[in-house]
C-alpha cells in the first residue's frame, strides 16, 4: 500500500512558528564532498528528506561508514571505498533517482582516478545537460566516455588531474561543485571562471577550506583553487533551506496566516525577501526571524514607469528558479498582474493547468512564460484532485490547496518528500488540515 497522496481541507488561516530544515541542495553537495577525505566529517542540520536518504544509501553502498549522531547530524568516513559498487544494479537504480548523485563523480575521480554514473535523476523540468560537468573535468585532464545505449557516463584520470584555467560554458550549480571538488586535489592551480556562486556552492567551498583546501573568490564567479595532496576531516553545519523559507512565505501570504519563520539566516537569502515584497507581501524582520503578518490582501508592485511587474529567474545572486512556482501561485490571489518568466527550465510551468482548474486566471504564453491576473481574493480557489509533477510545483499546488475552498487531493507527493521534511506534520502544527492518504 502506498501513501503517496495528501488530502487537504483548505481555507483555514494558519498561525505559529516554523523552523526551516537544512538546505537540500547544500546537503547533496557536502555529502558528496565527504568522499574527498579518509578522515571523519560531521554534518549537522542535515534534512531528513528522501533525496538525502537516497544519497546516504549510495554512500553506504560505496563503503562510506555512516553514523547518525542525532536526528539531523551524521558522521561520515570514506576510508575504505568499494569501487565495485559501481557495477551493481543497486547503484544504477539508486543513482538514477537523484540529481545529487552527479556530484559523486568528481570526488571519486580525484581520489581514485575513475568514476561512473548512470543518467542522474531529479526533477523532469526540461533538458538538464551535463556537458558543463564533463567538459570541466576533461579540461582538468580526465578522459570521458558516454555509452548512449546504457546512458552511462564514465571518467578516468589514470595520470591524475592537473590544474588549469577553465571558462565554464554555463553557470551550473552542480557542475561548479563537481569541478571544484576535482580541482582541490589536482596538482597546481585551477581558475574557474563563470562559476556558480549559489549559497550551496559557497558553503561547499567553506567546508572544503575547513578541510584544508585552498580556495579564493568564494561567493564570486571566479574561483582560484590551489590543489593540495590531501584533505582532512571537519565539522560543518548546513544553512537553512532558502527554498523552504520562500515556500513558507508564500504559504503564509496565500492562506492569510500569521507565521514566523525562525532562524532564517536572513543574511544569506540574497534577493529572495525583496522579490516577495515586490509581490506586496509584508515581511517583518525580527532578529533572525521573518514574520509574515496576516494580510487581507497584497498588491503586486509595478515597475517605476508603471509597467507590469516581471519576475524572472537567474543564477545567483539573481532570483532562484526553484521559487518561481511559489511566486506564480502567490500571484493568483494578489491584486494586480505579473509576468512569470521561468528562463532556466522549459517544462516547469505546465502545472498552471491545475491552478486554472482551481479557478486561477493564468495565461500560459509559452513553456517559459505565464501571465497571472490576480484574483485579489474576490474569488477563492476551489479544491480539486491533482498530481504533483515536480518538487516545487508540488509545494505550490499544496499551498494552493491549503488556501482553496473545500477538499483537494494531491497525488505523487513523493516528489514533495524529496525535499521537504515531514511537511504534513509541520503544517498540521500550524493548524492545517492535511493527511497523508493512500493514492
Ligand atoms: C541538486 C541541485 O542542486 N539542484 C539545483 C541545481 O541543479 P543543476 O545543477 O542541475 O542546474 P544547473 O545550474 O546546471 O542549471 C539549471 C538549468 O538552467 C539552465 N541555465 C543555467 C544557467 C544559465 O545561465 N542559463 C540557463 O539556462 C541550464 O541549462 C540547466 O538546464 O541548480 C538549479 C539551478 O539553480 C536548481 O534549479 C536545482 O534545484
Ligand atoms: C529542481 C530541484 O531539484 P533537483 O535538482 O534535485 O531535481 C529543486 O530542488 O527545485
Amino acid at each position: 500500500m502506498s501513501f503517496d497522496a495528501f488530502e487537504v481541507h483548505g481555507g483555514l488561516p494558519l498561525s505559529g512558528n516554523i523552523t526551516p530544515q537544512g538546505a537540500k541542495n547544500e546537503a547533496l553537495q557536502v555529502l558528496c564532498a565527504t568522499l574527498l577525505t579518509t578522515e571523519p566529517v560531521t554534518l549537522s542540520n542535515l534534512p531528513n528528506i528522501l533525496d538525502v536518504n537516497r544519497l546516504l544509501d549510495l554512500l553506504r553502498g560505496l563503503g562510506v561508514k555512516v553514523e547518525q549522531k542525532s536526528p539531523h547530524s551524521y558522521q561520515l568516513q570514506a576510508d575504505a571505498i568499494d569501487l565495485g559498487f559501481f557495477e551493481t544494479p543497486e547503484f544504477r537504480r539508486d543513482a538514477s533517482r537523484i540529481r545529487g548523485s552527479v556530484m559523486l563523480i568528481a570526488p571519486l575521480l580525484a581520489r581514485y582516478g575513475q568514476a561512473f554514473l548512470p543518467q542522474p535523476g531529479g526533477d523532469k523540468i526540461g533538458r538538464r545537460r551535463l556537458d558543463t560537468h564533463f567538459v570541466g573535468l576533461q579540461k582538468l585532464g580526465a578522459h570521458f566516455d558516454y555509452e548512449s545505449d546504457k546512458r552511462q557516463y564514465s571518467v578516468t584520470a589514470p595520470e591524475g588531474l592537473k590544474g588549469t584555467y577553465l571558462l565554464m560554458d554555463e553557470i551550473s550549480v552542480t557542475g561548479t561543485a563537481n569541478v571544484v571538488m576535482a580541482a582541490v586535489l589536482a596538482t597546481g592551480t585551477t581558475q574557474i571562471y563563470n562559476a556558480a556562486c549559489e549559497p550551496y556552492v559557497q558553503q561547499l567551498c567553506r567546508m572544503l577550506v575547513q578541510m584544508g583546501a585552498k580556495i579564493e573568490g568564494i561567493g564570486s564567479n571566479l574561483l582560484t583553487i590551489e590543489g593540495v595532496n590531501e584533505l582532512k576531516g571537519t565539522e560543518h553545519r548546513l544553512l537553512p533551506d532558502m527554498i523552504e523559507i520562500g515556500s513558507f512565505i508564500g504559504l503564509a501570504a496565500m492562506t492569510q496566516s500569521d507565521i514566523t519563520i525562525k532562524d532564517a539566516r536572513i543574511d544569506q537569502l540574497g534577493i529572495i525577501p525583496t522579490a516577495f515584497e515586490r509581490m506586496g507581501i509584508k515581511l517583518d524582520f525580527e532578529g533572525d526571524n521573518i514574520r509574515i503578518p496576516q494580510q487581507d490582501t497584497y498588491e503586486i508592485q509595478t515597475f517605476i514607469d508603471g509597467s507590469i511587474m516581471t519576475i524572472y529567474d537567474a543564477p545567483w545572486p539573481g532570483f532562484t528558479p526553484d521559487l518561481m512556482s511559489i511566486m506564480l501561485v502567490i500571484a493568483t490571489q494578489a491584486k494586480g498582474s505579473v509576468l512569470i518568466h521561468q528562463k532556466m527550465f522549459e517544462s516547469r510551468l505546465f502545472f498552471v493547468d491545475k491552478l486554472i482548474d482551481m479557478g486561477a486566471q493564468i495565461i500560459l504564453c509559452d513553456p517559459h512564460r505565464a501571465t497571472v491576473i490576480g484574483l485579489g481574493r474576490k474569488n477563492q480557489l476551489r479544491g480539486i484532485e491533482m498530481s504533483s509533477p515536480d518538487i516545487r510545483a508540488g509545494v505550490a499546488l499544496l499551498i494552493a490547496a491549503l488556501s482553496a475552498k473545500g477538499k483537494s487531493v494531491i497525488h505523487n507527493i513523493h516528489q514533495i518528500d524529496r525535499g521537504y521534511e515531514q511537511i504534513d506534520a509541520r503544517l498540521r502544527a500550524l493548524g492545517a488540515r492535511i493527511e497523508r492518504v493512500e493514492g
